[in-house]
């Protein structure tokens, strides 16, 4: 996918089994929207295939629409359209909806039912887009970025509807930039930057293929820019260790003693003082930085 002479999708290939919940995980432009909008047939790829639901999203568009829900990005209301109007009118569309009322109370829309949607606030938009995205009774719902903007109580609503969803059947396929989103929630994981597929599995294949636990170091002073490599020879090929910064590293592998007391002695040697060292289980955060030298969240 080009917009322009920018290439935003490049020879991404990822399939999604049904039943199942799917994250596409990836920084701020690595192309998860323009992703779900290819699939969703709302933007034609100049070269690829895309089916969804064995359907070509274009030229088979009013047999899949049915089929599918879409919570977009952002909008997808009109601006002065009260939260309930919006949710009968959605109903009106499709052959079996579900009762506005029972998406109203699990999504707590309430509060807002008279109120135009542009007065709305950024989490209760984000509420009723998923609203919206479900009234159809879909098989398969595309959900790009579903949580943001969302309190803690109405994203934890929010991850418990659409797991229901899962077991009951539905596919669903997420974006999100929170790992923890990508963690708790999605069977599969596609890790995605610049386009392109860098990493697909379970979050627990994703976080235990390379190493098991991950030692983040920070110290007071820069160190020399040579110095993580000397280190890196010190623990050996078991272990890999990435500069995050001139202050800090990442070092993926055997978190044993023997490790930490080589780490010790590297701060010793390089007269560099832990501001904090911090053992723990590899993360989603921790796979992207192995596999980019760089931040996702950044
Ligand atoms: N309509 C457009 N015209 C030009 N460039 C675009 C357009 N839409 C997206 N892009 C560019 O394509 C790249 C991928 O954008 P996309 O929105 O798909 O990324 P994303 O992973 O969804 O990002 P975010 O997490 O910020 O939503 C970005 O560099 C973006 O600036």
């Amino acid at each position: 996918m080009r917009y322009g002479d920018k290439t935003a999708v490049d020879g991404l290939s990822l399939s999604v089994e049904r039943g199942t919940i799917t994250a596409v995980l990836g920084p701020n432009g690595a192309g998860k929207t323009t992703t779900l909008e290819t699939c969703e047939g709302f933007r034609k790829p100049q070269s690829g295939t895309v089916r969804v639901l064995g359907l070509d999203p274009i030229a088979q568009r009013r047999e899949l629409l049915p089929r599918i829900g879409v919570m977009l990005q952002a909008g997808g209301a009109w601006s002065g359209v009260r939260a309930v109007e919006m949710l009968r009118h959605m109903a009106a569309l499709h052959a079996h909806p579900l009762p506005v009322e029972l998406l109203v109370e699990r999504l707590g829309l309430e509060e807002c039912g008279s109120t135009p949607y542009r007065r709305l606030s950024g989490g209760q938009q984000q509420r009723l887009g998923l609203a919206m995205a479900l009234i159809g009774r879909p098989e398969l719902v595309f959900v790009d970025e579903p949580t943001a903007g969302m309190d803690p109580a109405a994203r934890r609503t929010t991850w418990e509807l659409l797991q229901e969803l899962r077991d009951s059947g539905v596919t669903v396929v997420l974006t999100t930039h929170y790992l923890e989103e990508a963690e708790r929630l999605a069977d599969q994981v596609h890790v995605i930057d610049r386009g392109r597929v860098i990493a697909s599995g379970s979050p627990f294949e994703l976080t235990r293929s390379r190493g098991h636990a991950t030692i983040r170091l920070v110290v007071t002073e820069p160190f020399p820019p040579d110095a993580p490599a000397g280190l890196q020879a010190d623990l050996g090929p078991d272990t890999e260790v990435i500069a995050i910064n001139e202050q800090s590293l990442l070092i993926s592998g055997p978190a044993d003693a023997s490790t930490l007391a080589k780490v010790s002695a590297w701060c010793a040697h390089h007269g560099v003082l832990p501001e904090s060292l911090t053992l723990g289980q590899r993360t989603l955060e921790d796979v992207f930085l192995q596999l980019t030298g760089r931040e996702l969240e950044a």
